[in-house]
């Protein structure tokens, strides 16, 4: 099946091999440690999402029933400030990204056999002239991705572990989620599941 993707939108499949995915564990196991991983909950309703997550980086997206959507520099729940992702596939960035500056957020998400992602725009960022760079590891997933458009037309693929996805120029606003998790694909990940990394600038250089 060949997919004919929107514009602005990239897969790269296969981006990270085995020993890189290996490593990306590590660092993210170190950074769950020191940041655990907490579950979001939607703005208004306070419903919980049913993706765990944390966050490294100078800032980090969050979102709860008080304060909705939005960055901040410290985990919700701890207090303390997101360790830096020194390392954490912010090269990753730089190499698919054609943007000059580092990703200030890297966020983490951990989907368990059933947690999904619903349709939604990444834009709660300043700059969206910097492309939106997401990792997959662990257990495949069934990705869907539209246009700028909430009504657009999506096209559904199926990411496994190490492949990139990249929302930029005319893409990087895109609708796009995460329809369900096959679980047992994949066994980087000890106890299964699968953890997304999206990089993000947040602020205007
Ligand atoms: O898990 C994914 O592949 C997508 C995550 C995502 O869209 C987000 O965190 O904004
Ligand atoms: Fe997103």
């Amino acid at each position: 099946m060949t997919e004919t993707l929107p514009e602005g939108v990239r897969h790269l499949p296969d981006y990270l091999d085995a020993h890189a995915q290996a490593a990306l564990v590590e660092i993210i196991r170190a950074v769950v440690e020191a940041a655990p991983l907490y579950v979001p909950t939607m703005p208004r309703s306070g419903k919980p999402m049913s993706v765990r997550m944390t966050n490294c980086g100078s800032l980090g997206w969050v979102t709860d029933k008080e304060n909705g959507y939005r960055y901040q520099p410290t985990h919700p729940i701890t207090g303390a400030p997101w360790a830096p992702h020194s390392g954490c596939a912010a090269g990753a960035l730089a190499d698919v990204a054609d943007y000059a500056h580092p990703p200030q957020a890297c966020l983490v998400n951990f989907y368990t056999d059933i947690a999904k992602m619903g349709l939604h725009q990444d834009r709660d960022e300043k700059e969206f002239a910097a492309p939106v760079v997401s990792i997959s590891l662990g257990d495949d997933c069934l990705f869907r991705v539209g246009t700028p458009e909430r009504k657009g037309k999506t096209v559904s693929l199926r990411l496994t572990s190490g492949d990139v996805i990249v929302l930029g120029c005319a893409g990087r606003l895109a609708y796009h989620g995460v329809d369900r998790i096959y679980p047992d694909t994949s066994t980087l990940l000890k106890k299964g599941g699968r953890i997304n990394l999206t990089l993000r600038r947040v602020t205007m250089p």
